[in-house]
């Protein structure tokens, strides 16, 4: 495993105006930082992860890539706190070092609106229980503008592009600001050019809101432009550690970012050593 220092190469924007005058209350938190030590988790005789140590930095985007079965989405969904581990911690630090419990979202690679519901309803419920409904009308109103669906608050999500669904997927887990955002191969279902459009609105929103982000994805070109650091998973174990020094936002076509995708690779079909 190659460990890194960490170096924030992105700047978090001053908080924009429509997150500060609409953003309500509720859910609202920092972004935290998260350490696994000796994770495990195991299926019955199935040892999925195997000891994962892990520090993501607070506002770090990190990918999580492997072969199909490696333990990503479980990996992800631990951290979620949507599954125990069998063995080992996860816990989240604030800014100052002391434990948190930050206000988590994830974003699945199917959008999972709820058909009976306008896209603005769909996003309300985001903010779960508990806030007044003026509040989170506006909130839903501003958060669609910010993911550009500003024309389609209320629309049906059956009358949607399947990149319109998937932002107002989006749109519903950053509704309540939350301080740490897990997306489960969010853009899988995507054609190649709604990827790309989509990638610069998880880059935007991401650098604009400053939450952590994990991501999980098969795409090996999407990790280096979104992420500042890939980590390969190889049954349960992690194979690679990799920052990604770029600056956000990244151009498609950097012949440095390609130099990286080739070593991911190679990582994940375990060819390091091959020449
Ligand atoms: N709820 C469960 N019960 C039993 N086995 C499970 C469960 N969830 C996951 N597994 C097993 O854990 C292993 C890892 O699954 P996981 O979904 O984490 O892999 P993945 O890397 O995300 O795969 P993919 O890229 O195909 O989505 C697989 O062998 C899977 O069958």
């Amino acid at each position: 495993m190659t460990s890194i220092a960490h170096e924030r190469f992105h700047a978090v924007a001053e908080e924009p105006a429509y997150a500060r005058e609409n953003a309500p209350a509720v859910g609202r938190s920092a972004p935290a930082a998260i350490s696994l030590t000796g994770l495990e988790k195991s299926f019955g005789a199935n040892r999925v992860l195997r000891g994962i140590n892990l520090h993501i930095p607070a506002g770090q985007f990190v990918a999580v890539i492997g072969k199909s079965g490696c333990g990503k989405s479980t990996l992800l969904r631990i951290l979620m706190g949507l599954d125990e581990p069998s063995a080992g911690e996860l816990d989240f630090e604030d800014a100052d070092g002391a434990q948190a419990s930050p206000n988590t979202r994830i974003v699945f690679q199917e959008p999972r609106l709820l058909p009976w519901l306008s896209v603005a309803d769909n996003v309300v419920v985001g903010l779960g229980d508990g806030i007044d409904s003026r509040a989170a009308a506006k909130a839903a109103d501003a958060v669609l503008a910010e993911v550009q669906l500003g024309e389609k608050t209320r629309e049906w999500p059956a009358r949607l592009s399947g990149g319109q669904r998937q932002r107002v997927a989006l749109a519903r887990a950053l509704v309540s600001r939350p301080g740490v955002l897990a997306l489960d191969e969010p853009l899988g279902a995507l054609d190649a050019l709604t990827r790309i459009s989509m990638q610069e609105l998880i880059n935007r929103v991401w650098r604009e809101l400053g939450f952590t982000a994990v991501l999980v994805t098969h795409d090996v070109s999407e990790a280096v432009h979104l992420a500042d650091r890939v980590i390969v998973l190889d049954e349960g174990r992690i194979a690679l550690d990799l920052p990604i020094p770029y600056p956000h936002p990244r151009r498609h076509g950097n012949p440095d970012l390609a130099e990286l995708e080739g070593r991911l690779l190679a990582a994940i079909l375990g060819t390091d050593g091959d020449h």
